[in-house]
């Protein structure tokens, strides 16, 4: 079973989440080839460097809002310099006129230390015309190589006026986008997740809450890339440590608001939580509702096996890392292999005619039972009765159930899944004066502990020769035990 798991020491916002999931393996060129199919028109950049924090290497992932009035944005991570507007107050009612709308997303790799420096540039520009082309070109020289792949469309249809998105408005775009349909539906899993706990707040109908168009593009581009990456990664289960939320105070279009903010708080309803490592937010909205909607497991004792790391990095420098950190790994399945082991049958008969028995076990062992064994127990109104119990693999499991079901009188099993511990066996021929038998050996960790004649074998030979059984076992054991290797263990 694939696990990520979601190492929070520092919190989680939107930006760190993308930063570390791209650096836990997600393939950048992809992702922004997804995220570029919301179409939104050159409403934002993205860009994607590998940097250092507090010494630690991982990936900082920037959304820059593009057009005429925004400036250069700082993603949603932990600092936000900028004031987001979550659609309570509106104070950017102006309106765009763009020549063009273009969509410019980049990748730069920058590996910081050397000097070696590797920039993807992609360039994404909406153009509904039909004259779509691509131009990727390469070049490397030395230790600075550099990658461009551009790839043009243009767009002549541009919406003009700006709005306040709504949670309707997010469902259109993420709705209208050729994204797959599971990416669509954990977006707005993620969304719905912001939308309410900001309704909650505000005591605002979901409706009503409006995401201001800055804030909305930066939270569709940090939830719709959340979308993509898991996708992406494909894996079984997600977990995560309890999420450490920050202190202090928060300022945006409320005026200062306490950490963990109001619509975190909400979000995190049932969430462990750690506070007040940093006086500072750690945990935006965006990174709690991903969280919310994704993990299925929060646990601070991951019992997995790591297999990849991935470290996404904030914005401000704090005395602490500020990273998110993710683990992809493999975790043993425990209903699988559960499954996969033997399984005890177990069910109580008192009204079966007992000269049945014998038949009912070879029947069971002939359906593939690997033991079967009868218990003599005292069941309800004082009735002496048997508790028949069959070991069984899997996959036998339903051949012998149904000998179970049809040859005795039982209406109802009981099933087990067991461990079993056993030890290696082998087995040899070995002759005697009466003839030849087979012993079984039995090693535990490589060392001979215990050998036991075949006691077919054993009746075979003391009815062939006329002797008691018992002098057949000692005649075996003796001859046998000479012929044991020195280095075979004391018996
Ligand atoms: O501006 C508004 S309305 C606002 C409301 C709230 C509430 O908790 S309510 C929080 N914030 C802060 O905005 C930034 C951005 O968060 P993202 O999740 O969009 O990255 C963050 O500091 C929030 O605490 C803003
Ligand atoms: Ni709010």
């Amino acid at each position: 079973m694939n696990i990520l798991y979601y190492d929070c020491f520092a919190g989680i916002s939107g930006d760190m989440n993308l930063g570390a999931l791209l650096d836990a393996g997600v393939d950048p060129d992809y992702f922004l080839r997804e995220i570029a199919k919301l179409n939104l028109n050159g409403e934002f950049e993205v860009t994607i460097a590998k940097a250092l924090k507090k010494g630690i290497s991982g990936i900082k992932v920037d959304v820059r809002l593009t057009g005429d009035h925004h400036g250069p944005h700082q993603g949603s991570g932990h600092a936000h310099e900028h004031e987001h507007n979550h659609g309570h107050e509106h104070e950017h009612g102006h309106e765009h006129s763009h020549g063009h709308e273009h969509e410019h997303v980049h990748v730069h790799e920058h590996a910081h230390g050397g000097h070696e420096h590797n920039h993807v540039h992609g360039h994404e520009h909406v153009h509904e015309q039909n004259h779509a082309h691509e131009h990727p070109q390469f070049q490397g020289h030395n230790h600075h190589e550099q990658g461009h792949t551009h790839r043009h469309e243009h767009s002549h249809d541009h919406p003009h006026g700006h709005h306040h998105r709504n949670i309707g408005d997010i469902e259109r775009i993420i709705g209208a986008s050729s994204l797959p349909d599971r990416v669509k539906e954990l977006s707005m899993k993620i969304f719905m997740q912001v939308a309410l706990a900001e309704a909650k707040v505000h005591g605002k109908p979901l409706e009503e809450v409006h995401f201001h168009e800055v804030g909305a593009v930066d939270s569709i581009v940090d939830i719709v890339g959340a979308a993509i990456c898991l996708d992406y990664l494909q894996v079984d289960k997600i977990l995560a440590s309890p999420v450490q939320v920050g202190g202090g105070f928060v300022r945006c279009a409320h005026g200062l608001i306490p950490v963990p903010a109001p619509a975190t708080v909400e979000i995190l309803k049932g969430i462990p939580l750690k506070a007040g490592l940093v006086p500072f937010e750690t945990t935006t909205p965006t990174g709690a509702a991903i969280l919310a909607a994704v993990v299925d497991e929060f646990t601070d004792k991951p019992d997995f096996v790591m297999e990849a790391v991935g470290y996404g990095l904030g914005n401000r420098d704090l005395e602490i890392p500020n990273v998110l950190r993710v683990y992809l790994g493999r975790m043993e399945d425990k209903k699988e292999s559960a499954a996969a082991g033997p399984i005890l049958l177990e069910t109580n008969i008192d009204d079966m005619n007992p000269e049945l028995y014998s038949y009912v076990e070879e029947q069971l062992f002939a359906h593939g039972a690997s033991d079967v064994f009868k218990t003599p127990i005292i069941m309800k109104k004082g009735r002496p009765a048997v508790k028949l119990s069959v070991l069984v693999g899997p996959k036998r499991e339903k051949d012998v159930l149904e000998v179970i079901f049809k040859e005795t009188t039982s209406l109802g099993v009981r099933k087990f899944p067991v461990g079993k511990a056993m030890l290696e066996r082998s087995f040899v021929k070995h002759s005697t004066r009466y003839g030849e038998v087979t012993i079984k050996n039995s090693y535990y960790e490589g060392k001979l502990v215990k050998y036991k004649p075949e006691y077919e074998d054993c009746k075979r030979l003391a009815l062939a020769n006329g002797v008691p059984i018992s002098k057949i076992y000692r005649e075996i054991y003796t001859s046998y035990e000479v012929n044991l290797d020195e280095s075979q263990p004391e018996i």
